[in-house]
């Protein structure tokens, strides 16, 4: 496969030019795409028109639309804010820590047979600046700022872009389609997101198993 050279980009602006040409593509290779967000060292000042934090959850602030190849968002996580267990709608999803820590915790899809809890599978805390990788056949995971004390900031590419994903419920693996949300765009607070607004809005509540 043909391959762009890995050269660092010195700004986050660098870093979405670099992700335009890959993604003009129409096959990606995904450690090329993971090195090169890798690559880039997280400067706040570079994202911090981003970022815009609310008290009571996450939120997702869209960076870059990535030409219809992608949506580039950097996620806002207060000190104990996570995210409910979720799919990733058959896109390929990358994260990278430009500031804190987060945990994220892999799950099994959960099957018509299985009663009771979700299946864990793994565990491990993302650093800053590493960039982790997951798609709906490596499984479902759930991401948390366990700290109290720090907040955090991660980037995320989808590709290509989805607005719905499937949140599960870890005791019975049962599943919503729900709706995800803006809560800035290109640095511009979104209107009418009001507080009492989730980050994943339920639209359809299957209410049997999988
Ligand atoms: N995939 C989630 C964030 S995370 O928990 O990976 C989202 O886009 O809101
Ligand atoms: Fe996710």
């Amino acid at each position: 496969m043909e391959q762009t050279e890995v050269v660092k980009p010195e700004t986050l602006d660098d870093l979405i030019k670099v992700l335009h040409k890959i993604f003009e593509s129409d096959t990606i290779n995904i450690e090329e795409v993971q090195n090169i967000v890798e690559a880039y060292e997280s400067k706040p000042q570079e994202w911090m028109k981003f970022a815009k934090f609310d008290q009571y959850r996450y939120t997702r602030n869209l960076v870059d639309e990535g030409n219809g190849k992608f949506n580039l968002m950097i996620l806002c996580w207060g000190e104990g804010h996570g995210s409910s267990i979720h799919d990733h709608t058959d896109s390929h999803c990358f994260m990278k820590l430009l500031q804190g820590q987060l945990k994220e915790t892999l799950f099994e899809w959960p099957d018509r047979k299985s009663h009771g809890d979700m299946v864990q599978k793994s565990q491990r805390i993302l650093l800053e600046n590493q960039c982790a990788y997951i798609n709906d056949s490596i499984g479902l995971h759930r991401v948390e700022n366990v700290s109290h004390t720090e907040c955090a900031a991660s980037l995320h590419l989808y590709s290509p872009p989805f607005q719905y994903c499937q949140t599960f419920d870890q005791r019975t693996g049962h599943k919503n389609t729900v709706k995800m949300t803006f809560w800035s765009r290109f640095g511009e607070k979104t209107p009418f997101v009001s507080v009492q607004e989730n980050v994943f809005e339920v639209i359809y509540n299957s209410n049997c198993m999988v």
